[in-house]
């Protein structure tokens, strides 16, 4: 813990040397005006607190642009990296800054950007680091497949990267499929958009702010087109992309070319030891647990999809990925018009077009009819998987309590289901050490959080529905009257 404070101490008195500053009084650089590094148990962890009152839209965080990590700033102090470089053309922005990462890492205290180093995560929880006991436990095939998918891909980037890595003669310890998933977890969870390069920026102090969903909070701005902060997630990278396309004030940050330095800015007023967040993007609890390793408790951006029947989708003109259930459980606006079409006659849904594209009911039977059918959907969605979301509930807190994977722990309220996943994690980390099991148990626990998101959401439908269904059963009733 002491040499952790020590390690950041160094880091912020390197980042205020090299011109990191969050203050716009002071003449030379300085760090500590506006924001402190704290811990933030519920909410990231490490992140950075308000040193004083901040007011929504002022600028706290200055990183200029020679202090922003890439593999050009890398490998212009390097021409050993810079050669080696020149002949792998073939490889993504982001290999070649995973190797980069690696390569300086190599350097140990020798390196330049040590200071900063030292401070980064050692491990991660992002999907591809998922065993495949984790991996099953999420428990949903779409969410399995987006767990497969990462880890194949990041096999894949550092099997081609591999020539790079032995030319660059990286530590063989470098070199492992761990410290690829290390490398491309750091990229993935902390570079910032930047316009030069694909792969994003690694931003000293910047890095350490923490997420908030857009959206989560009111802002003076929300209302103006385009003057909240957009971050779009442009590739599978995570990398953070920030609309600038707009000359008003934006409330998060960005890098502003005219300056050469990326500013961040209040999202909104914060009292003065309040976490001032970012929003890195809008993105599903499974996305955030793609990119970033964690999902947040009911993510405003969250949705489920259903499987469809495939003449719903071609029955109606909206895109798949705009047919799904909101994170309040209301289905979306095209899920349900295009339900409505397709519960019409075919004869008939010409006709009401123009009402289902306007977002109209189309009659009490045919809105009954469309509640009905995606409660019993949802419903048959929940019975197919192997725990309950009660079952769910009680492992997520039980998981917590799981400290010594000897001592018999209270299982009885618990489903068979659930305690033969209990066996099957002890047997699964019992050959690991220490800190593998404790890093296996925390993404057993947001694989098991994930589900239980993913239910809640389908429970709520299942409600929403059936309360729909009953206020138009009545309300039927009293007009035939
Ligand atoms: C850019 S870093 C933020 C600083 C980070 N907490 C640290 O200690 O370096 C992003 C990572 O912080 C964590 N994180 C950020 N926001 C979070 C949140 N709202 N809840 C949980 N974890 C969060 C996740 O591990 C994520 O990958």
């Amino acid at each position: 813990m002491e040499q952790g404070e020590g390690n950041l101490q160094r880091l912020l008195k390197w980042a205020s040397e090299i011109g990191i500053s969050d203050s716009t009084s002071c003449q030379a650089s300085c760090l500590g005006h506006s924001l402190a590094v704290s811990f933030f148990p519920d909410s990231g962890g490490r992140g950075l607190g308000a040193a004083r009152d901040l007011t929504e839209g002022e600028l706290i965080l200055k990183v200029p642009k020679s202090a922003l990590m890439t593999s050009t700033s890398l490998s212009m102090k390097d021409d050993k990296l810079s050669r080696a470089l020149n002949a792998h053309h073939s490889l993504s922005p982001t290999q070649i800054l995973a190797v980069c990462l690696l390569y300086e890492m190599g350097k140990g205290k020798s390196s330049w950007w040590h200071p900063y180093l030292v401070n980064l995560p050692h491990s991660y929880d992002i999907l591809a680091t998922f065993g495949e006991f984790e991996k099953q436990a999420l428990q949903v095939d779409d969410a399995i497949w987006a767990a497969e998918k990462a880890t194949l891909k990041a096999e894949d980037d550092w099997k081609e990267a591999n020539a790079l890595m032995e030319q660059l003669k990286l530590k063989p310890q470098l070199r492992t499929f761990q410290a690829w998933l290390w490398a491309s977890a750091t990229i993935s969870s902390r570079t910032l958009h930047i316009p030069w390069d694909a792969a994003g920026c690694l931003c000293p102090v910047g890095d350490l702010f923490n997420y908030s969903a857009p959206g989560e909070e009111p802002s003076a701005c929300e209302s103006m087109e385009h003057a909240t902060l957009d971050l779009v997630n442009d590739d599978s990278s995570g990398t953070l992309d920030v609309d600038v396309s707009d000359s008003r004030r934006l409330t998060d940050g960005g890098f502003e070319k005219d300056i050469d330095t990326y500013c961040f800015y209040a999202k909104k007023s914060y009292k003065k030891g309040e976490q001032a967040l970012l929003s890195y993007g809008t993105y599903t609890n499974l996305e955030l647990l793609e990119h970033y390793g964690f999902l947040l408790n009911g993510n405003p951006n969250d949705k489920v999809f259903i499987p469809l029947e495939p003449e719903i989708y071609s029955s109606c003109s909206w895109p798949k990925e705009s047919l799904y259930i909101h994170q309040t459980g209301k289905p979306s606006f095209a899920l349900l018009s295009a339900l409505r079409l397709w519960a019409t006659p075919r004869n008939q849904r010409r006709s009401v077009g123009h009402l289902v594209y306007s977002g109209l009911q189309l009659s009490i039977q045919n809105e009954m009819y469309v509640m009905t059918w995606i409660s019993k959907k949802c419903n048959a969605i929940l019975k197919s998987l192997p725990t309950s979301f009660e079952d769910d509930r009680l492992l997520s807190s039980a998981i917590d309590k799981i400290q010594n994977l000897e001592s018999p722990l209270e299982l009885n309220q618990l489903s068979s289901t659930c305690r033969d996943e209990i066996c099957a994690f002890k047997s699964n980390v019992v050959q690991k050490g220490e800190r593998s099991s404790m890093q296996s148990r925390e993404r057993w626990r947001l694989a098991v959080e994930w589900r239980l998101s993913y239910k809640k959401i389908l429970v709520d439908c299942i409600s929403y529905c059936d309360e729909t269904v009953s206020y138009l059963f009545h309300e039927n009733n009293s007009v035939q009257k």
